[in-house]
């Protein structure tokens, strides 16, 4: 069974006709973004879409799904995206496509995020890959420097030796934090770096997730 597949198709069945969402990034959202390829083609439902990425964007006007940017509307309906973690209060890890800032701006424009994952990206703590944070090119040997002094080993993203830029032209660098005790607190410490775009902690912004397990798919909603 495609654990993805099953979560991510899931999913369009929040979208009405007439909302305005924002499209996530990555294997499991690229699910939902097919379905809802295939209403949009069918004139089975009428949306318009924000995407979090390019490769996100490329998707999307192949499948024919309209796009907008944020000039046609600042508030969205709805985000679905994916993860790379999140623990039982929906704090979330996300960025390792490399998409973290887009995502982030578009969930936080959002009036509910919805995520969609796999049983593998549970976790009782977040922290058990490295913490993806987005930095700008200039001096970011001194950006990492001051991570590293927040106790955790940074290291920068490449790809084919060079390194990663994002979609808004910055690098990323992996950090090594370990299981993360206080996420919210972390997160305000990192912003708080001169040279730092973002972090991959995406905290109190979930508000539902769609887990495809083995036997069943799940569901978890924030407690209010
Ligand atoms: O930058 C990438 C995003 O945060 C993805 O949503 C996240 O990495 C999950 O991707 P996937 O569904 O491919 O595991």
């Amino acid at each position: 069974m495609n654990l993805k597949k099953l979560a991510g198709e899931k999913a369009v069945e929040f979208i009405t006709d007439g909302m305005t969402i924002g499209l996530g990034t990555g294997s499991t959202v690229n699910w939902t973004i097919r379905k809802l390829g295939e209403l949009v083609k069918q004139r089975e439902i009428q949306i318009r879409a924000i995407p979090t990425s390019q490769q996100t964007s490329y998707l999307a006007n192949e499948l024919g799904i309209p796009l907008v940017t944020f000039a046609q509307s600042t508030e969205l309906d709805l985000t679905i995206d994916g993860a790379d973690e999140f623990n039982s209060s929906l704090d979330l890890i996300k960025g390792r496509g490399g998409a973290l800032v887009r995502e982030k701006l578009v969930a936080a424009a959002s009036n509910r995020l919805i995520i969609v994952a796999d049983e593998s990206k549970s976790v009782e703590k977040i922290g058990k890959f490295p913490l993806p944070i987005e930095v700008v090119p200039f001096a970011w040997e001194v950006t990492a420097k001051r991570i590293e002094g927040l106790n955790c080993v940074p290291t920068l993203r490449r790809v084919n030796g060079c390194p990663y830029v994002s979609d808004n032209g910055n690098y990323i660098l992996d950090c090594s934090f370990g299981y993360i005790e206080n996420p919210a607190k972390l997160e305000r410490t990192i912003k708080l770096l001169p040279g730092v775009v973002d972090t991959g902690l995406f905290i109190s912004m979930a508000d539902t997730v769609i887990i495809g397990t083995s036997n069943e798919l799940k569901v978890l909603s924030k407690k209010n």
